[in-house]
């Protein structure tokens, strides 16, 4: 039994830990955790060889302890137990201490230690997976000791959900859910309960040094990106601690007390993460290499784990490498490990090799995640057909989808944009049960949306139970990209109304939408109002909307506030001064912060030098961007220089430009030229580049007008007749330029 190995174990330190003793402790933990475990038939009760990896899930009630153990679930793969559903559970089957755990629950209080304990020890002993989080347990002092009384061990890690008490209040308030517990009395109960008797639960395992402190405050998913490397670490730990059995059979390893130190370090600074653990990964793989080659044979589990790290550091490379040493039969047979390979490949863009992993899968029907990945890596691939004739071959093999197969196949239907297939989709989502789900239907607000029925996009939304920021977003824009602004104003102010903070993406959405400078100002004023921490979309959308005002001023004052900006900040800036000598002074500042200028930085700079007349400056800056930042000219480009040596007069310049062009000129560039040979007189190239827009852009009456304005301007009154005629052959109107064409004509 496992209970007994834990008992026996050494593993878990009875003194005081200090960090790095931690992670010594963690190399042995995971050494247990990765050896192979028995796994009888699901829902078989059965015994372990080794202890399970135990994660404490602690905080205050509504400190989002759930909602991050989904995504910890979801990520790594552990078993989710929470206490609290496990009671409720009980209440719902009518067992025999149902009455009594209703009658705690409704008053914030502790259920009795030894009824929690037995429902968590059975769920843990029903499960086939070693590794688990138990969420909102143990509650007080007296729950820690019944637990490690009976099941003899202690947790190997603990998460603490650190958040304030409004904000506690404020989610459960808004939760949603009909638990009788989620009322504003019995919230203040449990808060209190809270503080008093859990609290001293959490400092203890903070003596032992176990606790992982996450702030939880933000939106969820940057909170998890605070949980995430804790269990790449642990991850990461068990490779080390592989490695570690490896060097006890052959000499020739490294040193893995040096990575583990490194390890060490990246718990204390987190942005050490990725060339570290890169480094990590590289040694590892490196080993496992050599003792591939000297045959030794290695756990699954082993390769699970590295694979998983693989993931998350997205080192495809690494993934190659580790897929050579797996041998094909086990790769066939174990699914939980192709699943991870796929996984890593169709995440990274090599779908062809996802497809041949999924291709050899023994029993891949046993596994939504295989599929899940594969449609994920074809929808994120913009091959959208084939995500969607997976998700329906899917179906045809009577694979029951999860709920995190449909936004992935919703964002496949927004990508082909066939509004029947969402339809089809959306009948599915409502018959595997997932018409409540707020997360699928976000997916379905935002393809509807995307397909063009707005209608039914606010339909799904209006029936979201609990609306997070994605449901929101996704409403606001759909709006926005249709041009309904007024609703997506409603919308902006309903989810303030109802407590739901925008985000940088919701200010930026709104920004983009609103043409009135007064809207833009009222937001941007309330984002400071409310001390909202501008991200950098929120700030370039607020440069782009007081340039598009004329408001240099107020566009340069926001640019000149941003703590960090990006190649769209200096774009946005730079394209606000199109009429300004200050654009190429903010492009050689540019250069100085050390930002690479991208194609759209040398549209707006040589349109800038166009309207300005800096001619020289603008041949300077076409020869810098093929030269010095290897960026090709496109058509943009130029339009922008024929533009830039027309407007000044040269048209010869301008025309030997468009002649010189490696690829064939658009109605842009021609377009440029005519209207250069409409402002300085030019009948000659003005006829070639009208012959050629004529034949680009046959409907296009403003070529017309402006070959029209050429030869009335030369007095060449018959060929204005003729241009006319030709408009009136090809059904255009040509009445408008008669009044324009006189008024010049009148003026000779
Ligand atoms: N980061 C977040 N920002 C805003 N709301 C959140 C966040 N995380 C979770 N929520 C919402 O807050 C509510 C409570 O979250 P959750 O159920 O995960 O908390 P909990 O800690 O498990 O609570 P309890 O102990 O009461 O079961 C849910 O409605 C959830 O959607
Ligand atoms: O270990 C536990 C866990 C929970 N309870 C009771 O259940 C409610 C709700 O718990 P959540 O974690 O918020 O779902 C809690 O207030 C307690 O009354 C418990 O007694 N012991």
């Amino acid at each position: 039994m496992w209970r007994c190995v834990a008992r026996l174990s050494s593993l878990i330190p009875s003194s005081k830990t200090s960090l790095p003793n931690q992670l010594a402790n963690g190399l042995k933990i995971m050494e247990a955790f990765s050896t192979e475990i028995l796994k009888p038939a699901k829902g078989q009760n059965h015994s372990r060889e080794k202890p399970p990896f135990i994660t404490f899930v602690l905080g205050g009630p509504g400190s989002g302890k759930g909602t991050q153990c989904l995504k910890i679930v979801e990520t790594f793969g552990l078993t989710h137990l929470s206490a609290g559903d496990l009671l409720r559970k009980e209440i719902s089957s009518n067992s025999e201490h149902g009455a009594m755990i209703l009658e705690t629950i409704r008053q914030g209080k502790i259920v009795p230690s030894e009824v929690t304990v037995k429902l968590i020890q059975r769920a843990i002993e029903l499960s086939d997976n070693n590794k688990f989080l138990i969420d909102g347990f143990p509650r007080c002092e007296e729950n820690r000791r019944a637990y490690e009384r009976v099941i003899g061990a202690e947790p190997n890690i603990v998460l603490f959900f650190d958040c304030p008490e409004e904000e506690m209040v404020k989610r459960v308030l808004s939760r949603n859910q009909g638990r009788v517990d989620d009322n504003i009395d019995t919230v203040k109960k449990r808060i209190e309960v809270f503080n008093t008797l859990n609290l001293p639960v959490i400092n203890y395992y903070s003596e032992k040094g176990k606790l992982y402190k996450i702030h939880a405050v933000g939106p969820e998913e940057e909170i998890f990106e605070r949980v995430r490397p804790i269990f790449i670490t642990l991850e990461t730990l068990l490779s080390n601690a592989m490695g570690n059995k490896i060097r006890s059979i052959s000499s020739t390893f490294g040193s893995l007390l040096g990575r583990g130190d490194c390890f060490h370090e990246l718990r204390l600074f987190p942005e050490k993460r990725s060339n570290k653990m890169l480094e990590a990964l590289d040694g590892i793989v490196n080993d496992l290499e050599s003792s591939v080659e000297k045959g030794i044979r290695l756990d699954p589990q082993t390769f699970a784990s590295l694979l998983e790290t693989c993931f998350q550091l997205q080192a495809i490379d690494y993934g190659f490498r580790i897929h050579r040493l797996i041998p094909e039969k086990l790769l066939r047979k174990n699914v939980g490990l192709s699943s991870k390979l796929l996984r890593l490949y169709a995440s990274g863009g090599h779908i062809e090799n996802a497809h041949q992993v999924f291709d050899q899968m023994s029993k891949r029907n046993n596994s939504v995640f295989a599929w899940n990945s594969l449609i994920s890596g074809y929808a994120e691939l913009g091959l959208y057909e084939d995500a969607l004739a997976l998700y329906f071959q899917m179906d045809e093999e009577g694979v029951e989808p999860d709920r995190f197969t449909f936004p992935r196949v919703l964002k496949a239907c927004s990508g082909i944009g066939l509004i029947r297939i969402g339809e089809e989709v959306h009948r599915h989502i409502v018959r595997y049960g997932f018409w409540y789900d707020g997360f699928v239907l976000n997916g379905l607000v935002d393809m509807y949306a995307k397909c063009g029925d707005i209608v039914k996009s606010r339909r799904v939304f209006d029936k979201i139970a609990v609306r997070d920021l994605v449901s929101w977003n996704s409403m606001l824009t759909g709006y926005v990209h249709r041009g309904l602004l007024a609703e997506a104003l409603g919308i902006f102010r309903q989810m303030i109304q109802e407590g739901c903070e925008p985000d940088s993406v919701s200010i930026s959405t709104i920004l983009t939408g609103v043409a009135s400078l007064k809207l833009g100002s009222q937001v941007h004023g309330w984002t400071l109002k409310k001390g909202f921490e501008w991200g950098l979309s929120v700030a370039n959308s607020l440069i782009v909307l007081y340039s598009n005002h004329g408001k240099l001023d107020r566009a340069r004052w926001v640019f000149d506030k941003m703590p960090e900006r990006d190649v769209v900040s200096w774009n946005s800036i730079i394209s606000a001064h199109c009429n300004d000598p200050k654009a190429l002074l903010y492009f050689s500042r540019m250069e100085t912060f050390g930002t690479l200028p991208d194609s759209v930085t040398f549209v707006s700079l040589l349109s800038a030098c166009a309207h300005l007349g800096l001619v020289k400056d603008g041949e300077r800056l076409f020869l810098l961007m093929r030269e010095r930042y290897g960026i090709s000219p496109v058509m943009e480009h130029y339009a922008c220089m024929v533009n830039l040596f027309g407007r000044a007069g040269l048209i010869d310049e301008a025309y030997e430009i468009v002649s010189r062009m490696e690829f064939r000129a658009g109605p842009t560039v021609w377009g440029a030229l005519l209207y250069a040979c409409y402002l300085h007189g030019n009948v000659d190239v003005g006829e070639v580049a009208a012959q050629r827009l004529f034949e680009l852009e046959p409907d296009n009456e403003h070529n017309f007008e402006l070959l029209m304005n050429i030869y009335g301007n030369a007095g060449r009154l018959e060929d204005v007749e003729r241009v006319r005629t030709m408009m009136v052959e090809r059904g255009l109107d040509s009445s408008v330029y008669h009044y324009q064409i006189q008024t010049k004509m009148n003026q000779f």
